[in-house]
């Protein structure tokens, strides 16, 4: 029998890769809206969508998505746009029956001193990361509102918290996107440019987690793909989102000579410490999501090469 599935951020990293990959199932029939179509943040627009099309089920992969720069810059943007879209959408869904739903959040859910790796337990036990505490609080609003209507409606809405993520679709703005594109970005044009030198963010000793796109698009298939009552017996009520991670990190440091070899730029790499460093370190526990069968296939070398590819070949977003 044919699902109708409605992948709200279609045209974005994430929801791009989520929908090639359903795109490969004959049973199921896509539904998507593109941003100028469908304002995700207005409420009427966002119900009638849902009252025209019988959708089964969602991927809520639509947000407002930044790098460390964007979300220290523009925090109403982030937290009042993330809160719209979620209530909206997950709103809209409960009203017209859909069943089945999975929220992406982020990593940045958890608290900035916290022990590591990251365990889904370790939600809402600290202070958050000063540089996205607004996005953080929608995301976290975001897996409360699943767990709210489930506990009220029986509904079956599950949440997934990725970690730091990379690969075609990326956002290469120079100011605005995450470090691996705006990286990719910077060490390209100084090899261009034949520059001596390529300036990296902070102090380079963060560390990160890095995911491939592909990957955590066939682990948010493999999430919504288990019986409902696999995914309740290793979720707890209250505190149901599944991590979503590679499974080990390296230095901002290692990153930008692994992008520097990428690249095949050859001068030197100098660290800006008046830009911030965010998080010490966000290196999550995966091991929920491990244990229920999932694994990442694509290391972050395989993967840089993948990534740099799309960026010689993308149109630059605007933002
Ligand atoms: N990238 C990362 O490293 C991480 C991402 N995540 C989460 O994964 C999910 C997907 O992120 P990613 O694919 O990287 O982000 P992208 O920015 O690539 O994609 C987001 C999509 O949402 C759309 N969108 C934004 N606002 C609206 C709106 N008001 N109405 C309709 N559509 C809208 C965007 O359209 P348009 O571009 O036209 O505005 C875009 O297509 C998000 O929930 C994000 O928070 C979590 C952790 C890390
Ligand atoms: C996914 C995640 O993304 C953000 O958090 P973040 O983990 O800090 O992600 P980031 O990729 O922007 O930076 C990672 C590290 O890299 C350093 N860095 C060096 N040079 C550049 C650089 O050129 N650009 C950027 N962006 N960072 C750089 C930077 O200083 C930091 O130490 C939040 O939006 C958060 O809400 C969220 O969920």
């Amino acid at each position: 029998m044919t699902r109708k599935v409605f992948v709200a951020g279609h045209r974005g990293m994430v929801g791009s890769a989520i929908s090639r990959l359903l795109a490969k199932d004959k049973n199921i029939e896509l539904i998507t809206a593109a941003h100028s179509e469908l304002d995700l943040t207005s409420q009427k627009d966002v119900h009638e969508f849902f009252a025209e099309h019988t959708i089964d089920d969602v991927y809520l992969a639509a947000a407002k998505v930044g790098g460390i720069h964007a979300n220290n810059t523009y925090p109403a943007d982030f937290i009042y746009q993330n809160l719209l879209i979620e209530t909206n959408v997950i709103g809209a869904a409960h009203a017209v029956g859909v069943q089945k739903l999975l929220f992406l959040g982020s990593s940045c859910i958890y608290p900035r001193s916290v022990e590591q790796p990251m365990r889904e337990s370790a939600l809402l036990t600290g202070v958050l990361e000063a540089t996205n505490e607004p996005y953080a609080i929608a995301k976290i609003a975001g897996i409360k509102l699943c767990e709210s209507f489930n506990r009220q409606f029986e509904r079956d809405y599950r949440s997934v918290m990725p970690t730091n993520l990379y690969g075609p679709g990326d956002n290469y703005h120079p100011e605005n996107s995450h470090v691996i594109p705006a990286l990719l970005r910077r060490f390209h044009e100084a090899k261009n440019l034949e520059a001596p030198e390529v300036v990296v963010w902070g102090s380079g000793k963060p560390r990160r987690e890095f995911l491939f796109v592909e990957d955590m698009a066939s682990a948010c298939i493999h999430v919504m793909s288990l019986e409902r009552n696999v995914y309740e017996a290793n979720t707890q009520g209250m505190c149901s989102h599944i991590n979503v991670g590679y499974g080990s990190d390296v230095t901002i440091g290692e990153l930008a000579f692994a992008i520097a070899k990428t690249v095949k730029y050859s001068g030197s790499i100098i660290f800006d410490s008046s830009r911030p460093d965010g998080t010490m370190r966000k290196l999550m526990s995966s091991e929920r999501l491990f244990s229920m069968g999932w694994s990442p296939s694509t290391d972050l070398e395989e993967g840089l090469v993948i990534a740099y590819e799309d960026f010689l070949n993308s149109p630059l977003r605007e933002v």
